[in-house]
């Protein structure tokens, strides 16, 4: 399975749309605190998402209980100030995806624990500041997946 981490989101319809894309292709999904949001039913259910999409959420209290949580995983960070795109990468069952949140990205702090390989970006034209966080989220882990050979997936 795939792991989407997002660090600190603050915008909750991207995390929605995350939610979705996760439920759509198997994924787990770890939301990182402190949230900008709150993550209850009813305001699930106002978004237009079931119970179900939801139960594949975890939420962890820090980076540092999420690392602890996810023990042996590899991570992967994505960022702007990165380097490979994810189609230069070769994931692994288990991988963990993480992104920042919408109007900081990911704290050097983090970035500086990941090997130079492990900090992909999505290529952008010149002049682009960044992406959409869950377009983002969607073109890599559908890249990750496509390298697995879509596990789970049903292609009737
Ligand atoms: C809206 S962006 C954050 C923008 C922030 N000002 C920055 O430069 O990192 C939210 C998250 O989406 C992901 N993201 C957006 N565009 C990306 C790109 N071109 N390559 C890799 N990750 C990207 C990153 O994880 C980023 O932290």
């Amino acid at each position: 399975m795939l792991h989407i981490a997002l660090f600190e989101p603050e915008i909750p319809p991207n995390t929605g749309n995350i939610i979705r894309l996760a439920a759509n292709t198997g994924a787990a999904l770890h939301l990182i605190e402190p949230l900008a949001f709150e993550m209850d039913e009813k305001r699930l259910r106002r978004a237009g998402l079931d119970y179900g999409e939801f139960a594949r959420v975890r939420v962890h209290r820090d980076y540092p209980a999420f690392c602890q949580a996810m023990a042996g995983a590899r991570q992967f960070a994505l960022t702007t100030k990165g380097g490979p795109a994810p189609g230069e990468a070769v994931f692994e069952d288990g991988d963990v995806l993480l992104f920042g949140p919408e109007t900081r990205g990911l704290p050097a702090s983090i970035l500086e624990t990941l090997p130079a390989e492990r900090r992909l970006r999505l290529p952008m034209v010149a002049g682009s500041r960044s992406l959409n966080l869950s377009n983002a989220v969607a073109a890599t882990l559908y890249e990750a997946w496509r390298q697995l050979g879509y596990p789970g997936a049903n292609r009737d």
